[in-house]
């Protein structure tokens, strides 16, 4: 195809499907990049973008918003200069109410199936620390940069609690199986660079400008390549991890609901939550 259809088509498609966005979000910059057409979603839940429902139920109605609008692309990123996400907020699993634990639950798996399973492609911009529910959101993405000299992983252990087995598949299909063992075992937070040398992620990036222009080149890489042809291609590789998620959903929340609110869970979070205030007081 000739370099002048090609912009053609990109223009019309343009044009055609301009994502909408609700003004309404609280915790997220939603933005459209004339060149493009790529949206990129910056999580905006100070101090440190932690998980709760609000922002998780947030994050599930913008990927609802951009599948609805046939988007070319998504870049997920942060507004705080240290810090993509936090994980889950841990106060929802600190002391939960049954039912609101139920309703959060609900939203991550919502956000996992939804950002997992995106028709169209998918890019973190790691700008900060990303650990646990953090590293699951960059590694549901089908692409990850990472600015330098921060920690991502699946740390969970640490904290006394279990990865989920859709958290565990999800590592699966971005590093070996030996690698995810160790990871997991062990609650290993990986460097920028140590990520990168498993396969973690994909490229490093010097601060959040360079790993935008470095996630946005990736979408270049399908200007050539059908959308269908491409979201039925990832939906093979991805979807039975999907589909075994959606038929366990309630047995799933179940099980982590009673996981999480058995006494040496919540004294394991409890000591955890004590650690992060006296680093602060301790750093004073
Ligand atoms: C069976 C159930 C399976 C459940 C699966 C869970 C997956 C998860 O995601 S669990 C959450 C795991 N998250 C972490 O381990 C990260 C903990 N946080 C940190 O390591 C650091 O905060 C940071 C490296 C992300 C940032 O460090 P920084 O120095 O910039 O900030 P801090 O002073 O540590 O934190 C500021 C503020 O935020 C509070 N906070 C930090 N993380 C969380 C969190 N995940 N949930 C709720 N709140 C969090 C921290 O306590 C500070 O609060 P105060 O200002 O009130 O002291």
């Amino acid at each position: 195809m000739m370099a002048s259809t090609r912009s053609l088509l990109r223009t019309k498609s343009l044009i055609s499907n301009l994502p909408r966005f609700s003004s309404n979000y609280k915790c997220l910059d939603v933005s459209v990049n004339n060149d493009n057409n790529i949206t990129t979603v910056t999580l905006k839940r100070p101090p440190v973008n932690s998980l709760n429902l609000d922002l998780l139920s947030e994050i599930s109605d913008v990927l609802t918003d951009l599948k609805k609008s046939k988007s070319p692309g998504m870049i997920l990123t942060s507004s705080s200069d240290k810090v993509f996400t936090a994980g889950l907020d841990i106060m929802e699993m600190h002391k939960p109410d049954p039912e609101r634990f139920k309703q959060f639950w609900y939203a991550l798996q919502d956000v996992w199936m939804k950002l997992y399973g995106s028709p169209f492609p998918t890019a973190a911009a790691i700008n900060g620390h990303a650990p646990a529910g953090g590293c699951l959101l960059a590694m549901c993405c089908e692409y990850r940069v990472m600015v330098q000299n921060f920690n991502i992983g699946l740390n969970e252990t640490q904290l006394g609690i279990v990865a989920p087995i859709w958290f565990i598949k999800t590592m699966l299909n971005t590093i070996s199986i030996r690698d995810t063992e160790l990871a997991l075992t062990t609650g290993r937070l990986f460097k920028t660079d140590e990520a990168l040398a498993v396969g973690l992620i994909d490229e490093m990036a010097t601060d959040k400008a360079d790993a935008l222009k470095k996630a946005n080149a990736f979408f270049e890489r399908f200007e050539m390549i059908p959308p269908i042809a491409r979201a039925y291609t990832k939906d093979s590789l991805r979807g039975s991890d999907i589909e075994d998620l959606k038929k366990n959903r309630e047995k799933d929340i179940q099980t982590t609901l009673s996981l999480i609110t058995q006494p040496k869970v919540q004294q394991g979070l409890e000591f955890y939550l004590a650690l992060l205030k006296n680093k602060k007081e301790s750093a004073a």
